[in-house]
């Protein structure tokens, strides 16, 4: 039964989808005085590699983990960095934006599981990003799925 529910990743229309969600999502945030300043020295293919990130994260190949360095680089990216409560409010406002622009699904059961892992993972990178940050013992990427609302649910 189980098998046959798709993946987050598959139901959103897999890499080049998740490769345009970035590019816009980075557009976006070039141009936003709040986060414009904490990208500043981002490389071209930094959104190519949160794409990648996020395509592993919602069950698709663990790509990032295999060629990027997985969780253990992720997280070396955010340290120290200070990121206050205001920019991760905008980074998930325009993530959220940049998922209508670029068409992700509209349903309730995806958009609701999508914004759970947005929540999640800002909150932990704005963590992690303090002084004295207590990090945890997490080495791997932390697979996301529907939770309580998968497709087809009442
Ligand atoms: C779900 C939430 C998030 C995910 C999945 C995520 C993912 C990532 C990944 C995968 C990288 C490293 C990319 C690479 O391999 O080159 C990265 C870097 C970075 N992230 Fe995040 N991130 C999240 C939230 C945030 C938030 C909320 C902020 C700040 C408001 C932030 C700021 C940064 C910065 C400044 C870098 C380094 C950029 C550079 O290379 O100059 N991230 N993030």
């Amino acid at each position: 039964m189980a098998d046959s529910v798709p993946t987050m990743y598959e139901w959103m229309g897999g890499a080049e989808v998740l490769e345009k969600l970035t590019e816009e999502f980075y557009s976006k945030v070039r141009k936003d005085d709040l986060l414009a300043p904490l990208f500043a020295r981002m490389a071209d293919d930094h959104p190519q590699h949160v794409a990648t990130f996020l395509g592993e994260v919602f069950g698709g190949p663990a790509k990032y983990t295999e060629e990027h360095g997985g969780y253990p680089h992720m997280l070396s990216r955010h340290l120290g960095r200070q990121i206050k409560p205001e920019q991760r409010a905008r980074w998930v406002e325009l993530m959220l934006e940049a998922a209508d622009t670029v068409g992700l699904p509209q349903d309730a059961e995806f958009r609701s599981a999508f914004t759970s892992y947005i929540e999640f993972g800002s909150r932990r990178a704005m963590a992690n990003s303090q002084k004295d940050a207590e990090l945890g013992s997490r080495t791997t990427i932390k697979i996301w799925g529907w939770g309580e609302a998968p497709p087809g649910s009442d």
